[in-house]
């Protein structure tokens, strides 16, 4: 299938003003301005298919952010090539903009003292959304985000949740063939997390959009993506299967035993991470792990088992972490 989405030798460099800390050097550098180079992201290179939901994952500075701006035409790059839907997002046409959207978790997007709605009707003209298509779209996002009690409300009134709810309904009136999402999720509570992650769901399904997203919650990653960018220092580390990460990336498996009766050691076997009475989870090699099943199965009352890959917010920091010892 075509891309919607082309990145190649992307590259972002930011230059930092450098002084010293006192007086006489902010003088100074009023006369001799030293800036050090920030590298963000460092040569890219990924294609996005249409309707793909695909999350971007990285430590803190890792250059997500400034290549979701790059992607939708908040910052020029340094070097390197985007087209998203045939277009280079930096020169901000009005057919780009009116196929893309940016939701940043971190930044509201609509205006504090007014009512929810009239943030909408803004919207509404900024994209010229005919009359129509206006009131439709509006209704459906309404009853996906369960959005009528909070349309009169002005914005400073509304919870974060809330607020992120009607964040997204903005974003999205315009109808976006393409969704960035930076952070949609962030500081939100367990339930929050989980309806703002249905909704992108059913929304991708209902409209076939293409998502970008990243986020620190390995949940919404898990729930909403099958493939995964990973980036670190500016650099891709990896691009495919979520799956294939865990596979490639972690070492181990884990072992979930349950026992007729307690209290065993299992030590022998594999790294005791957990014991609760019967209940022993194991780490073992993933080599090893056909072997010391039979073994647990053959020589313990075993009256459950069932082998797992780790949690993948570790298998994600086992990834960062092999690179820094690179
Ligand atoms: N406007 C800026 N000026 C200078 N340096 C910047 C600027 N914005 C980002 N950086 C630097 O560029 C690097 C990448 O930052 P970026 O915000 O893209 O990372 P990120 O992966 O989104 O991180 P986070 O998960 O913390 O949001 C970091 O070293 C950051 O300090």
């Amino acid at each position: 299938m075509d891309s919607i989405v082309t990145v190649r030798a992307l590259r972002k460099v930011y230059h930092v003003p450098e002084r010293e800390a006192g007086v006489v050097s902010a003088v100074a550098s009023l006369f001799n301005r030293k800036t050090r180079e920030v590298v963000a992201v460092d040569s890219i290179y990924f294609d996005l298919p249409p309707g793909e939901v695909v999350g971007f994952l990285g430590p803190n500075g890792a250059g997500k952010t400034t290549t979701l701006k790059m992607l939708s035409g908040l910052l020029y790059p340094t070097s390197g090539e985007a087209l998203v839907l045939g277009h280079h997002p930096w020169r901000r046409e009005r057919k780009f903009l009116q196929q893309i959207t940016l939701v940043m978790g971190q930044r509201t997007q609509l205006w504090w003292d007014i009512p929810v709605i009239d943030s909408f009707e803004m919207y509404r003209a900024i994209y010229e959304i005919p009359h129509k298509q206006y009131r439709h779209t509006l209704d459906e996002l309404t009853e996906l985000l369960e959005l009528a009690p909070l349309l009169r409300k002005p914005v400073r009134n509304l919870s974060l949740g809330e607020r992120m709810k009607c964040e997204f309904a903005a974003a999205l009136l315009h109808r976006p063939r393409i969704l960035f999402l930076d952070e949609p999720t962030i500081g939100l509570d367990v339930t929050m997390q989980a309806r703002i992650r249905a909704f992108i769901k059913e929304y991708n399904q209902r409209y076939g959009s293409t998502v970008l997203l990243t986020s620190h919650y390995m949940a919404d990653v898990e729930a909403l993506c099958k493939r995964v960018i990973v980036i670190h220092h500016g650099t891709i580390l990896y691009d495919g299967d979520l799956l294939g990460l865990v596979h490639r990336f972690s070492p181990e498996k884990t072992i979930v035993v349950e026992l007729r009766e307690g209290s065993f050691d299992l030590s022998h076997f594999g790294r005791v991470i957990e014991q609760d009475g019967a209940r022993v989870v194991l780490r073992v090699s993933k080599d090893d792990t056909p072997r010391i099943t039979s073994q647990l199965l053959a020589n313990l009352p075993v009256l459950d088992l069932t082998v797992e890959d780790p949690p993948i917010e570790e298998v994600i920091g086992q990834v960062f972490a092999q690179q820094e010892v690179a």
